[in-house]
């Protein structure tokens, strides 16, 4: 049986003052990792602060982008190894947002998820589909062509410590989510993918979040699915309360 894994996308949302308050209220509320692993991806400048409040607790902390190498003449950029030299656990990598307005590429995905593991860093692989690839039944041939790109060549053990996050992009920040029985299917096909990349065991290991308008009154019945392995959660990891519920649901 996989551990679920809710993580919490704060965007380029939250004070200073307002991410170490939401990091210390909820450091020791938040479930035993032995049940769901919680994390909070938050913006780079706070992630030393979060990383402190958050050390010997089950809450890990994350980032939202890096770039693929490690060092270099890249203004205004931060490398998988500057990360893991503050102790930062996970990073989202090829989220719609960064592809949408910041031309992520698959082949950069697929770099920056060799260097999160090279690293030690645990990438969360962001995939999905527009509204109108939706509705052009297109949505399996975009999230299994983004998922054979970001995932091309590594061995089926690397594989299995990825995690890979299906947001369908028309769910995201709108209230809209998909059906549980809509986002079980998408996250199925990418097991199939998964298996036929790199095999049976890689695949049921392997961790396939949904993310897309997450919330407490919809994260029992997405997670009762059986491809589903948690959530990326943006708007509702923003306040302490819903965050701690929907980890709770997790848990259970
Ligand atoms: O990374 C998180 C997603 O973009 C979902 O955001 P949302 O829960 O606000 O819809």
């Amino acid at each position: 049986m996989r551990k679920p894994i809710i993580a919490g996308n704060w965007k380029m949302f939250k004070t200073f003052d307002e991410a170490v308050e939401f990091a210390e209220n909820v450091r020791e509320k938040v479930p035993s990792e032995e049940k769901v692993d919680a994390v909070i991806c938050a913006p780079a400048i706070y992630l030393p602060t979060l990383v402190d409040i958050a050390a010997e607790t089950d809450l890990a902390i994350g980032a939202q982008n890096m770039h693929f190498e490690n060092e270099g003449a890249f203004t205004g950029e931060i490398s998988p190894s500057q990360l893991a030299s503050i102790h930062v656990d996970y990073c989202i990598i090829g989220h719609s947002e960064r592809r949408e307005y910041f031309n992520e590429t698959d082949e950069a995905v697929n770099k920056k998820v060799r260097a999160a593991l090279m690293n030690g860093i645990v990438p969360i692989i962001c995939c999905g589909e527009t509204l109108e690839e939706r509705e052009s039944a297109k949505t399996e041939e975009k999230v299994a062509s983004q998922v054979t790109e970001a995932l091309e060549g590594f061995s089926p053990e690397e594989v299995k410590h990825m995690v890979i996050a299906y947001e369908p992009i028309w769910a995201i920040g709108t209230g809209k989510t998909a059906t549980a029985d809509d986002a079980n299917a998408v996250c199925g096909k990418i097991r199939e993918v998964v298996e036929g990349l790199y095999g049976e065991e890689t695949a049921s290991t392997i961790r396939i979040q949904y993310g897309g308008s997450v919330k407490p009154e919809n994260i029992e019945e997405l997670l009762s699915k059986e491809h589903i392995d948690g959530a990326l959660v943006g708007g509702a990891s923003l306040q302490a309360d819903s965050y701690l519920a929907l980890l709770n649901q997790a848990a259970k």
